[in-house]
């Protein structure tokens, strides 16, 4: 039973919205925690049941930090993921709403400032990017410190969490800017309550490393899947980090784990020398 979740912090960050969004009215503690690995190493602690984390953005790619921690770092599993819309906009403190359009720094996390490169190379070609550990985190930092002459980008909810003035909404440069964020626990299945008004889709995510020098190995993991007719949502490789071109991949499968076909292609897989783990087989859902 999820009672405590974890998610980047502080209150009002895109993670936290999620979070809100997939607990909904569930009574659940809401945990912020200054950074994604901290988040993860809580669950794995038990001083958490289950962390909040953001996987990928629709604009910005894979959340690299979040996928190789759980790779290399804290094995948990993925028992569920939402995709989120993500609107970013440009804020103040209150008293620099009048002359918002001289200030001398950006502020806000990697991921949000990369999402709105293109307003800011042609608004504020000057302007020096700085990032923090989270939008939320800029934004707590700019309500703190109103003499600084810092514009922050983050969501609506921050705004009103601090305090701030939007003065640029929905400066992201296309339209279509989701995230989807994962939720991870200790054990592959945990109890969780179907989300209201939405329907899921079933996914399966594994984790394969190829063998050493083995030509066309890629192409026959792909066969594994493609013969049993398994649709592949997506596949990434990220670097093993044990030497140039040494890479591990993972492939999202359309599919919750059955006892014939995922299990068939796994062991095709090992059978040709293959790594794989699983890393979660949930409901994911879409909530526009
Ligand atoms: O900074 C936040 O608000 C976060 O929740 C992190 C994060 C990310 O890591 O991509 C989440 C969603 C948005 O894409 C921007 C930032």
């Amino acid at each position: 039973m999820i009672q405590k979740v974890g998610y980047l912090g502080p209150k009002a960050t895109f993670t936290h919205l999620a979070v809100k969004k997939f607990f909904q009215d569930n009574q659940v503690e809401q945990i912020p925690f200054s950074t994604i690995p901290s988040c993860m190493d809580a669950v794995a602690n038990g001083d958490i049941d289950a962390a909040v984390v953001p996987t990928e953005n629709a604009l910005e790619g894979s959340v690299n930090l979040t996928i190789d921690y759980l790779v290399h770092d804290q094995p948990l599993y993925i028992v569920g993921e939402v995709i989120a819309p993500i609107k970013q906009h440009l804020m103040v403190h209150p008293s620099k709403a009048l002359c918002w359009e001289k200030i001398d720094r950006i502020y806000s996390h990697s991921h949000a400032i990369a999402q709105c490169h293109k307003f800011l190379h042609h608004s504020f070609p000057h302007v020096v990017h700085e990032y923090a550990t989270s939008t939320g985190a800029a934004a707590k930092y700019i309500s703190e410190h109103p003499e600084e002459n810092i514009g922050v980008i983050a969501n609506e909810l921050a705004a009103k969490e601090y305090k701030l003035k939007i003065v640029k909404e929905n400066i992201h440069d296309y339209d279509y800017n989701h995230t989807r964020f994962a939720i991870l626990y200790p054990e592959k299945e945990a109890d969780l309550p179907p989300l209201d008004g939405f329907t899921p889709r079933e996914k399966t995510t594994l984790m394969i490393t190829l063998p050493s020098d083995q030509s066309g190995a890629l192409h026959q993991v792909l066969s594994a899947f493609t013969w049993r007719k398994l649709n592949l949502s997506k596949i990434e490789s990220r670097p093993m980090k044990t030497g140039l071109g040494n890479y591990f991949f993972i492939i999202d499968i359309e599919m919750s784990m059955d006892e014939i076909l995922i299990p068939g292609a796994i062991a095709e897989l090992e059978a040709l020398g293959c790594g794989v783990k699983l890393l979660g087989t949930y409901c994911a859902y879409d909530l526009k």
